[in-house]
């Protein structure tokens, strides 16, 4: 088999000229929280410049005003059809200019013209070992199944539901009384120490993606 001919991203950011990110949330934003604070240090090289949400009332949105920084809500209910709200959400992220865009919690699928225009530099972190459990119900499927290993994937998004390459991925055990609220926790505090190493890694040292295979910094 050929090896893919690697597409190399060189640092984005610096203490100098931090990388942009902006961060897409629907819930409390506990994963925005450990990036907002990793940008307080000039040296991690990035920092957060807008939040965005699709719905009102999120924490993380409400994290982000109190810190000062951009917010906008794009619901799809507000846009005749998910084309014209896809378009409007790339629009409001374009706004900002971004060198990464980060789905914190965002539980919508974004189209194809929103994945194309940050395409290589949209990323998911995911609460489960993709390919297993996709979707949006990820810890409690991994503990009905009854996998002995849980975890966060952090990949790059393409159009399909989880599908995109990963950079990333950490383990957790799955203990056998856990509830859904114990292994999502373990899960959240694992998955956030992973988003904020990472992607201040590819922020400061670049990347590369040969097919599906990806490393960070050269
Ligand atoms: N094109 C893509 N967009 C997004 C991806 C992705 O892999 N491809 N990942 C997400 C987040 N995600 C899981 O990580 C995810 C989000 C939403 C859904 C989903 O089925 N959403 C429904 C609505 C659910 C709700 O509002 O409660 C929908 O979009 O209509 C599955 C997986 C970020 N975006
Ligand atoms: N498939 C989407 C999905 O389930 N995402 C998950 O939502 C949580 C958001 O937590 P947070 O709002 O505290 O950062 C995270 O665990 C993330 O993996």
């Amino acid at each position: 088999m050929t090896t893919p001919t690697p597409v190399v991203t060189p640092p984005l950011g610096s203490h100098a000229k931090p990388a942009r990110l902006v961060v897409l949330v629907s819930g409390g934003g506990s994963n925005l929280a450990a990036l907002m604070s990793a940008c307080a240090d000039p040296a991690y090289g990035a920092t957060v410049v807008a939040v965005g949400a699709d719905r009102t009332g999120t924490g993380g949105v409400a994290l982000a005003e109190d810190a000062g920084i951009a917010t906008f809500v794009t619901r799809v209910g507000d846009y005749p059809n998910r084309q014209a709200w896809d378009h409007a959400l790339t629009a409001a992220v374009a706004a900002h200019e971004p060198d990464l865009v980060i789905s914190a919690g965002f539980l919508k699928l974004c189209g194809p013209e929103f994945v194309a225009r940050f395409s290589g530099r949209y990323l998911n972190t995911h609460n489960s070992l993709l390919p297993s459990f996709a979707g949006i119900r990820g810890p409690a499927d991994a503990l009905a199944y009854g996998v002995k290993l849980a975890g966060a994937t952090l990949f790059v998004v393409d159009e399909g539901v989880d599908t995109g390459v990963v950079l990333a991925q950490v383990a957790v055990p799955v203990e056998f009384d856990d509830t859904e609220d114990s292994l999502l926790e373990r899960i959240k505090t694992a998955e956030r120490a992973q988003l904020v190493d990472v992607v201040g890694r590819m922020c400061r040292e670049g990347w590369s993606v040969a097919g599906r295979r990806t490393r960070i910094g050269s």
